[in-house]
């Protein structure tokens, strides 16, 4: 995959999901994935990983408020990323807003880095599997489309929150686990 990153995808703005810890706190990276997304950072545009995959790749505890998750988007800067959308979803469940953070490495280094807080209402539903996969697609489509990095993190967490709404009129299974954002909430028609 680096060998891609570094060769024929040169160029192309690079979403990396670290998909290793689910929403309901499952792990779902065998040994070995830490170092290979490790290794992976330097080579992507983007990497968004929610309060536990940041952790676990930093070596630190999660994050349990918005001072920690700026240490920690900025360690993985530190790492090699170039840039993170750290995704705060995990923090303070009871809360009324949901914080995402986006870190850039600044144009002049003795500056630090750039940071953009995305913040949203907390979406009042049991229905948030595939949170983190429907945010990391809809930014690199808005990459896709051209759109500047924190605006096409800002409009793909809009859209989220809209998908997260919409998601009630869903029914999947017998409703007593998560179920999924509606991701076609723009176009959803009941019919009866
Ligand atoms: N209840 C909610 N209401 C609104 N946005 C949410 C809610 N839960 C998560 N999000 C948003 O969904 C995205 C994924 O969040 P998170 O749960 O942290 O990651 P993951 O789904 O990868 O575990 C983030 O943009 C977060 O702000
Ligand atoms: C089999 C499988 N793959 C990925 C995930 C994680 O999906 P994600 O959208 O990052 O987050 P949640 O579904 O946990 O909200 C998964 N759960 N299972």
């Amino acid at each position: 995959m680096s060998e891609a990153l570094r060769g024929p995808l040169t160029g192309v703005p690079v979403v990396l999901d670290p998909v290793m810890v689910a929403t309901s706190g499952d792990s779902l990276a065998a040994e070995g994935v830490r170092e290979a997304i490790v290794e992976l950072l330097a080579h992507c545009s983007l990497v968004t990983p929610n309060l536990p995959e940041a952790a676990g790749l930093t070596g630190e505890e999660p994050a349990s408020d918005r001072g920690a998750m700026a240490r920690q988007a900025q360690a993985l800067l530190g790492l090699g990323a170039p840039a993170v959308l750290l995704k705060g979803g995990h923090l303070g469940d009871d809360g009324d807003q949901v914080w995402d953070l986006v870190a850039r490495r600044g144009p002049d280094t003795s500056q630090g880095p750039r940071l953009d807080w995305l913040d949203g209402p907390r979406v009042r539903t049991r229905n948030t599997h595939g949170t983190g996969c429907t945010l990391s697609s809809a930014v690199a489509a808005n990459l896709a489309h051209g759109l500047d990095l924190v605006e096409a993190c800002r409009r793909a967490k809009e859209w989220l929150a809209r998908a997260l709404a919409s998601s009630e009129q869903l029914s999947v299974g017998d409703g007593s686990g998560h179920g999924p954002v509606n991701h076609l909430e723009a176009s959803w028609v009941t019919l009866r």
